[in-house]
């Protein structure tokens, strides 16, 4: 029997947490359409301030990348997450009027903090593959999450065009190629290299389930 590739073997040691994320309220009630407005500009307002982070990690991998196609694929990555995802959120913000102001005088959560300052962290201090590794579940299960709401369609929901970007063609075909290239240094890696890969990406994955539930829950800081 061959061995399953990295990205193949971080998806099955991963699925219970996947199974979580899908089944968070948040998630249910996006994909019902039931979620409240409240909720979903909390976390609109949280994910605007993370893709700008997300966009940051991006950049720092393109210029970690080892050959110029990666240099191309992460720099292109960092501008789609900074101008194509945020453009979804300036529509919501715009229909639910919140104002740049607004956006720029709310802090991140508590979570939201966490998970840009981690993305940071492992982009400027750890080696190219594992940075990627802990990049990947901010595309993945964001695309299978979209698919999996997608397939329940609900009619009128509020909030299709945010299961349209992930659920499409467009952001399946880039986690694919994110796929593509993290397997590719993987099979290359050495034992220690691929144990720190699968440790990024489960504590990645574990934020994204955090990120969620903290929007579920309208998290801010106690004091
Ligand atoms: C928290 C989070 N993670 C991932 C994605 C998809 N790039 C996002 N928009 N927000």
């Amino acid at each position: 029997m061959s061995t399953p590739c990295f990205t193949d073997a971080a998806w099955q040691r991963n699925l219970p947490l996947f199974n979580a994320t899908l089944a968070l309220p948040f998630n249910r009630e996006l994909a019902a359409g039931t979620l409240s407005r409240e909720r979903f500009q909390h976390y609109m307002i949280q994910d605007a301030h993370y893709l700008v982070a997300f966009g940051r990690s991006l950049a720092v991998a393109a210029a970690k990348a080892d050959d110029a196609d990666g240099v191309v694929q992460f720099a292109k990555a960092a501008e789609e997450a900074v101008v194509v995802e945020r453009a979804l959120h300036d529509g919501f913000m715009r229909e639910y009027a919140v104002s740049a102001a607004q956006f720029e005088a709310t802090p991140l959560s508590p979570v939201c903090h966490h998970y840009v300052h981690y993305l940071q962290s492992m982009g400027w201090s750890r080696s190219y593959p594992v940075a990627l590794a802990a990049l990947l579940p901010c595309f993945w299960i964001y695309a299978e999450v979209g698919r999996a709401i997608l397939a329940e369609a609900r009619p009128n929901n509020p909030y299709q065009s945010w299961v349209d970007t992930y659920a499409g063609d467009e952001f399946h075909a880039l986690v694919a190629r994110v796929r593509a290239t993290i397997d590719q240094l993987a099979a290359q890696a050495d034992a220690r290299t691929l144990e720190a890969m699968h440790q990024a990406y489960t504590d990645a994955a574990r934020l994204e389930w955090m990120f969620w539930d903290s929007a579920y829950r309208l998290g801010q800081w106690p004091c």
